[in-house]
């Protein structure tokens, strides 16, 4: 049996602010470390033999992967970093609270924001000091491809290819793979495997620090997914993470 697992990274500073981050590059804080030592434990008690990891180009990913590896003292493995796995770039609203911007557009318009399929908050304008152009880690990549907002439609489009191309084909080589990315870049690539609809995947709140273990057969056919660790507490950490957008 083939496996990859998909981990979001663990609670950042700003998700513990409840502030909308997108590519903004915050770190975990301690209790995301302990969440990310976690997992690796766990992990480890599953008897996962990582071949290969992926994650992205943001500090909360990385770090999340490197507890993860530490526990399974696995740090040794193939690591490959992409921006195309970076989270939804969440336009105008980086930085700003949730429940507030709630209380000021409504609890409906953060939550089309949030979760709906093809809206996109409005895009940083070109001067502005947080639009990827200025920032040297993505000096390679075309300015064309890189986003000043996105909504979950055009965050699948830029990270897909990279899933299908780069990742996925490594199950050929690789019996289990690891990929620690964020919460809505992940949503895109589970709406991919499991054919999730445009309307269906707005009901899919990823938590921080859950492994969630895709299992595929020889021909690489999606045939089991399941999170590691108790049923109750994941759902009530996902009831959460949608309640985020509340006032
Ligand atoms: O703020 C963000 O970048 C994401 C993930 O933390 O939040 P949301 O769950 O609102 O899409």
């Amino acid at each position: 049996m083939k496996k990859i697992v998909l981990l979001r990274h663990g609670e950042s500073a700003w998700n513990r602010e409840n502030r909308f981050t997108g590519w903004t590059d915050v770190d975990l804080t301690d209790k995301g470390v302990e969440e990310a030592l976690k997992a690796g434990e766990l992990l480890k008690a599953e008897g996962f033999r990582f071949g290969k990891a992926y994650t992205s180009y943001l500090k909360r990913a990385v770090r999340t992967l490197n507890c993860v590896l530490d526990r399974l003292d696995q740090e040794w493995i193939p690591v490959e970093k992409n921006w195309r796995l970076n989270e939804k770039h969440y336009g105008v609203l980086q930085g700003l609270n949730k429940s507030e911007t709630a209380a000021r557009f409504g609890e409906e318009q953060v939550h089309i924001w949030r979760r709906s399929y093809d809206v996109a908050p409005d895009p940083l304008a070109e001067d502005d000091p947080r639009n990827p152009r200025f920032d040297p880690r993505y000096a390679g990549i075309p300015d064309e491809e890189l986003p000043r907002t996105e909504s979950l439609k055009q965050t699948i489009e830029r990270a897909l290819p990279y899933w299908q191309c780069v990742i996925f084909p490594e199950l050929s080589v690789h019996d289990e793979i690891l990929v620690v990315a964020h919460g809505n870049s992940l949503r895109g690539i589970i709406k991919h495997l499991k054919g999730i609809s445009d309307a269906a995947i707005s009901e899919l709140n990823l938590p921080t620090a859950v492994p969630y273990v895709f299992e595929f057969d020889d021909k690489l056919r999606l045939v089991k997914d399941y999170f590691l660790g108790d049923p109750e507490q994941i759902r009530k950490l996902m009831e959460a993470v949608a309640n985020q957008g509340k006032k």
